[in-house]
């Protein structure tokens, strides 16, 4: 079974491409897979943050992506991801822009032009956007929340839930906060799959401002843990800061968000609907070609699995150098 290693912003993932000779796999079998090959201990060359498994698309689409977690949950989306699809099929089909089937919608990618020398960008769209609890898979006994103190989360700390469409938890905070351990605390147990706010799980976010169109997001993922990056989590975490601090930025106006993975750009954007929409502009490298044994794998063993990296890496280590040495 091939698959391609590929991130964006650091947030990894393997590729299954079920189009290809021999690719197609159970959706139980997808799952348990995810979870060996995925294993940051036991796993493949390092293991990943998820698999995106990509299927033919409805009509008008070039393809179909869906976002198999490191425990084997699926996602209704993977901004980081959607890049690395849209670059795999731009690759495949010859295309520069087109659409991807999601969970719940058809969303338009483009290439972007490269961000540094070797480190191809792509551009996707992020939607749909809620504020509701029953889209978000939120129990507070109230239909939204937008910058509110919730004393069961944090005595202090204010927040925001937004599902883009999958579901985000975001406050803004200090730099203290950003790099403490109370993300990670809140977070485990707004993960636990036993607490009574979100049973199913959400993707929390801490986020530091650091200069008017600068923004830094630290996020703990649903199904997966912390991570480099969350694209959608930057994504939404960007409509927050224009909906909250609309003094520093505006809609339509590129924002930098910096993450623990690197850096990307969002824009977010407003329909005459009044519903919202973001771009999420950033990486999209290819690690390595991957070649494994499926029963291998499933059993854990990537002992015999053939590993050819493309050298990308390096450019995009020079990168984040640039980015964050200036
Ligand atoms: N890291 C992805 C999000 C992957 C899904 C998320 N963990 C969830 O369960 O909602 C991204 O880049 O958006």
């Amino acid at each position: 079974m091939e698959f391609v290693k590929v991130h964006g912003s650091n947030n990894d993932f393997f590729i299954l491409d079920e189009e290809l000779p021999g690719q197609k796999i159970s959706d139980q079998k997808l799952r348990q897979l995810a979870q060996k090959i995925c294993d940051r201990q036991t796993g493949l060359h390092g293991g990943a943050d998820g698999i995106l498994d990509i299927t033919a698309g409805h009509v008008g689409t070039q393809g179909r992506m869906r976002v198999i977690n490191a425990d084997g949950s699926e996602a209704s989306m993977c901004g980081n991801g959607l890049r690395t699809v849209a670059r795999y099929l731009a690759q495949k089909k010859a295309q520069d822009e087109f659409k991807i089937q999601t969970m719940y919608a058809d969303l338009d990618v483009k290439a972007a032009g490269e961000f540094y020398p070797g480190v191809p960008a792509y551009d996707a769209e992020i939607s749909p956007v809620s504020f509701k609890a029953e889209d978000l898979g939120m129990h507070l006994g109230q239909d939204k929340l937008i910058d509110q103190v919730v004393p069961e989360f944090d005595p202090e700390l204010r927040f925001s839930a937004v599902a883009v469409p999958n579901p985000h938890l975001i406050a803004f905070v200090d730099h203290k906060t950003v790099i403490g351990n109370k993300l990670g605390e809140l977070a485990s147990y707004l993960n636990d799959g036993q607490n009574p706010y979100f049973p199913d799980g959400v993707n929390v976010s801490f986020v530091e401002v650091l200069a008017p169109g600068k923004i830094f997001v630290r996020t703990y993922e649903r199904g997966v843990g912390y991570t480099n990056a969350c694209g959608t989590a930057m994504s939404a975490s960007s409509l927050m800061y224009v909906l909250l601090f609309g003094e520093q930025v505006q809609l339509e106006e590129r924002i930098t968000v910096l993450n623990p993975g690197g850096m990307v750009n969002t824009i977010v954007h407003q329909k005459e609907s009044g519903t919202y929409y973001m771009s999420l502009i950033g990486n999209a490298t290819e690690v390595a070609q991957v070649e494994v044994d499926l029963a291998a794998a499933l059993a854990g063993d990537f002992s015999q699995a053939k590993w050819k990296a493309t050298g990308e890496q390096a450019q995009y280590e020079a990168f984040v150098k640039e980015v964050t040495e200036g």
